[in-house]
């Protein structure tokens, strides 16, 4: 989430520290490309009223030109003390080496906890040290090379839908993506398909991640929790529906287990044999269950969210296009992806990375501060909220050439050595990066090589874009492309 600071004294925005310059190789001919759509950062900041409205609709609308030059801003608003950090080496400080010093936070509990209780997004303290110790091996990178073949099946069955359909025909590549990223997690957790219908399912995960990750003034405010919500009423009712379901698989799999039965080497069977290797203890049901959803809500719309965006990139950018088009065909001769050649996909990675440079997925990484803290020169108190912006971060004139427009090149392996790791921070970073960023970016590209050797989509006509941000940052209205057979 993000947020404009009350204007501070011009001492308090200017430059703290002089972050180091990280510089990707010069990128030429921009005058000449489309400029990706996004909001255009505000002149003035936003008085209150304005800005907590601003922050249920869309937080990205929110962010003034000073969060894109300068390394930290710092000033007081309705949420406190906040400071946006967008120093590499700050956000080291913050996110690895004092990290114990930074909690999630309040607002981002109460913004994300309804469905993910004691998932490992939320938990803290040793009940998070734990659950991490116990999870980490199920996405080990044997474990996620287990999951290629699953994949691609899904890729395989993507393409073979969109062949039966009509050439020139208008899909919505968001509900498409969406479709598929929940499939592949469908068999990689579950390995058979949820009990009920798997697009009653996405339009579910869908409706709550809208309602969920909505930004509720209340909670902004630090309203008692017993006081309702707006968005609650519509999101109880999927809630319920969630843990039926989850419920309902893993009564299942318990079943299974205990007849002797063998039962698949799916991530459920992981987490329900998961032990810490410390203490030797498993989880208990509620972690299981809350864990199963934090898997659902975070690995499919940023994934999914990751893979529309590049799509819609590329059909803006058709010398990218080309060029990417021309790596799969080399690679896929056959047609489809061979499981043991994802690495050298490396245009359609650098592809995905672009297009997670400009549309980070989780656009905010909010931190607490639990004591005092000094950022750079800047000293903070306890309560502090820290934020790390990705979507900043990724913009900021202080860090990258060209920082809004699309050049993939920047990420190819022979320029990708410039990027300082704390400028490009898709996944996080520190003891709470994500856990699954090597599964997910294994999953993108072999859906985006499946994708693309198969057909071009470019965008419908009709149809304006704009990254809006919930808990992950859609495309606003999805994305609707015209779909031809290469
Ligand atoms: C492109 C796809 C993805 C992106 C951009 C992404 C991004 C992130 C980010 C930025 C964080 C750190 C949040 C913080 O520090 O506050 C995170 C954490 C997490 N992600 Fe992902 N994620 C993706 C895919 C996935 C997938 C596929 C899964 C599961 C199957 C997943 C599960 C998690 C979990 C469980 C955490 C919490 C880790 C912890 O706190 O120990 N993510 N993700």
């Amino acid at each position: 989430m993000s947020l404009a600071l009350d204007p501070a004294p011009p001492r308090e925005m200017s430059a703290r520290e002089t972050p180091a310059r990280v510089r990707p190789p010069a990128v030429v001919g921009e005058g000449r490309r489309p400029r990706p759509p996004a909001p255009v950062p505000l002149d003035a900041v936003p008085g209150t009223l304005a800005l907590l409205k601003g922050l249920r609709d869309n937080p990205v609308a929110t962010w003034t030109r000073w969060h894109f030059e300068q390394p930290i801003v710092h000033g007081r608003n309705v949420l406190g003390s906040a400071a946006v950090v967008s120093d590499p080496a700050v956000i080291r400080h913050v996110l690895v080496g004092n990290a114990a010093n930074y909690d999630k936070g309040e607002l981002q509990r109460r913004t994300l906890g309804g469905g993910l209780g004691t998932g490992l997004l939320l938990a803290e303290g040793d009940q998070w040290r734990a659950q991490r110790r116990a999870l980490a091996p199920l996405f080990s990178p044997r474990h996620v090379d287990g999951f290629k073949r699953s994949m691609v099946e899904v890729a395989d069955e993507m393409v073979e839908r969109w062949a039966r359909l009509r050439d020139g025909r208008r899909i919505d590549i968001a509900n498409e993506m969406a479709r598929a990223t929940l499939r592949v997690l469908g068999r990689t957790v579950f390995s058979e398909a949820m009990s009920g219908p798997e697009d009653r399912f996405a339009r579910v995960v869908s409706a709550f991640l809208e309602s969920v990750g909505q930004v509720d003034p209340l909670d902004i405010l630090g309203m008692p929790a017993w006081l309702p919500r707006l968005g609650a009423a519509r999101t109880k009712p999927l809630l319920r529906y969630f843990e039926e379901e989850v419920t309902a698989i893993l009564d299942k799999r318990r079943a299974l287990l205990a007849s002797g039965a063998p039962a698949p080497q799916d991530l459920l069977t992981l987490l329900l044999a998961a032990r810490d290797p410390e203490t030797g203890a498993g989880l208990s049901d509620d972690d299981v269950r809350a864990n199963v959803v934090t898997f659902l809500i975070a690995g499919h719309e940023t994934t999914s969210n990751t893979l529309t965006w590049a799509l819609y990139l590329l059909s803006q950018h058709p010398e990218e296009r080309a060029a990417v088009e021309r790596e799969v065909d080399d690679l896929m001769p056959e047609g489809r992806v061979d499981p043991g050649r994802v690495d050298d996909f490396v245009r359609t990675r650098a592809v995905l990375e672009e297009a997670m440079r400009l549309y980070p997925p989780a656009a905010s990484i909010t931190r607490e501060a639990l004591g005092p803290d000094t950022l750079g020169t800047l000293r903070v108190k306890a309560r502090t909220l820290v934020i790390v912006s990705p979507y900043v971060l990724h913009r900021h004139r202080l860090l990258w050439d060209a920082p809004d427009h699309f050049h993939p090149s920047r990420f190819m392996p022979e320029n990708r050595g410039g990027i300082d790791r704390f400028a490009f921070l898709p996944f996080g970073a520190g003891p709470r990066v994500c856990i699954a960023a090597s599964f997910a970016l294994q999953e993108a590209v072999i859906l985006l090589a499946t994708a693309l050797r198969h057909v071009r989509l470019d965008h419908a006509p009709g149809h304006e874009v704009m990254p809006v941000q919930r808990i992950t940052l859609r495309s606003r209205g999805g994305m609707p492309m015209i779909l031809r057979r290469r």
